[in-house]
């Protein structure tokens, strides 16, 4: 079920008039739905339930990067959802939002000494080690701190999948993981030191990847290797499969359902023995957020002789708010809120940033809209607001998390006295 629905002809969130929130809180806005996150969490709970002890003592930790926002995140842990974090600030936020530390995976491929220090004195279940040196370090900082984490070490399988080339993790040249026989070697240096505790592997090798054959060759792979480690003796319990599962951005595109994903990791695990952590982001977070905003206006430019003529659907949302499109080429729905009758329309859409780039969408068919209309990008809650900026002292643009007809603003939009407060000039600059 979509809770993105329009209820009397108007787009709501659950039930919310986005009308009646555009003239509370402005626009832009992102507006989250509480029941699609704790419905795409269930999804992946049931499937994991439904596939018995394949997968050992499961964790579902939910890439805090996708939406770090405090109260997404402690609407998943109110479900037992656990938090797969990036940096010390990721894993501050998930312990706000009442995720136990027990329940906090720590990757990242650049993790600091301060950053480690920080994750062992809170007690995260386990760093994901991603390279040798990391490794090095590791075992210094811990052993300052008196501390034994458990470390599974991060693989790099060379099989690379996800819905573009920068979004590609598992990869041969790829920043992300170790290569196979290095990976092998570093879990066995792992297991001689006194201040670690190798406990597993771990990969994650894409995003948005809609297929699932990729992923299984990559459980095969973990699969082999724990095989390799325990014939040396070594202990191996837990598996980290990371995330990765694509969603369907556009009406009918298909993807891997949930269900089939987690069937084919139980088939691949089957009598190994291990307890399984998934790190879904996307999958949880994306269908759950929209990003709402007004037309300014549209620009007609009238072909001239070297091109064909354009029409421009100028927004207040830009490339600052929602850097997919600009990054990724990313699809993103673009609904109107009320829709108007008549014929479809072609339009470029675009927001009002200074960079060419800021373009969300080129010849795109849709409704027509006039200036003044709102209008929601779907599919915008994840790797939405988390990568906005306030780029042209455009204000952070806020966030929303509705519940039912309950709505509160999750992170308010700033002021520009906020924004102009956070500098300060330096003292030279200061007439006496
Ligand atoms: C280590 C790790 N785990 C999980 C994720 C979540 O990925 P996705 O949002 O595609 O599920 C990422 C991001 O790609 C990641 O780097
Ligand atoms: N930010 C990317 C996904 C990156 C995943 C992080 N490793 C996106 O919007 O699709």
């Amino acid at each position: 079920m979509n809770h993105f629905e329009p209820i009397d002809g108007i787009l709501h969130a659950e039930e919310v008039s986005l009308i009646d929130l555009a003239e509370t809180v402005g626009t832009p806005v992102y507006v989250y739905s509480t029941a699609t996150l704790e419905r795409h969490y269930r999804v992946l709970a049931e499937a994991v339930a439904a596939n018995g002890k394949a997968l050992g003592d499961v964790l579902i930790a939910f890439a805090v990067k996708a939406n770090s926002n405090v109260s997404v995140l402690a609407t998943l842990a109110r479900l037992g959802c656990g938090a797969d974090t990036v940096s010390e600030g990721e894993i501050r936020r998930a312990l706000k939002a009442g995720i136990p530390a027990s329940r906090i995976v720590f990757s990242g491929v650049g993790k600091t000494d301060g950053e480690l220090a920080y994750a062992l004195d809170v007690g995260v279940r386990q760093i994901n080690v991603e390279s040798p040196s990391e490794l090095d370090r590791l075992i210094v900082v811990a052993e300052r701190s008196a501390a034994c984490p458990d470390i599974a070490i991060r693989v790099n399988p060379k099989v690379g999948a996800g819905g573009h080339a920068k979004i590609t993790t598992g990869g041969e040249g790829d920043k992300f993981g170790i290569p196979v026989d290095e990976a092998l070697a570093l879990y066995a240096r792992a297991a001689s030191s006194h201040h670690v505790r190798p406990v597993g592997l771990a990969c994650h090798i894409g995003s948005q990847i809609t297929d699932l054959a990729p992923l299984e060759a990559a459980f095969v792979l973990l699969r082999q290797m724990t095989m390799t480690l325990r014939e040396q003796g070594l202990e191996v319990s837990r598996l980290d499969l990371g995330g990765g599962l694509g969603v369907p951005y556009q009406g009918g595109a298909m993807t891997a359902a949930p269900a089939d994903y987690v069937a084919m990791a139980a088939r691949v695990l089957d009598g190994l023995d291990v307890d399984a952590v998934f790190e879904p982001g996307r999958l949880l977070a994306a269908n759950a957020g929209i990003l709402l905003s007004r037309v300014i206006q549209i620009t007609e430019r009238a072909a001239d002789a070297d091109g064909s003529g354009r029409r421009f659907l100028v927004l207040d949302a830009a490339m600052n708010d929602l850097i997919r499109p600009a990054m990724y080429d990313a699809f993103h729905e673009v609904v109107p809120v009320t829709p108007r009758s008549g014929e479809a329309v072609s339009y470029d859409i675009v927001g009002p940033v200074c960079e060419t780039g800021d373009t969300f969408a080129r010849d795109r068919t849709m409704p027509p809209v006039q200036p003044g209309d709102l209008v929601a990008f779907t599919g915008a809650g994840a790797y939405g607001a988390v990568m906005s900026s306030e780029y042209n002292t455009r204000p952070l643009v806020p966030e929303v998390l509705v519940r039912n007809a309950d709505w509160a603003v999750v992170r308010p939009r700033p002021s520009y006295e906020d924004i102009l407060d956070r500098e300060a000039t330096a003292g030279w600059l200061v007439k006496a």
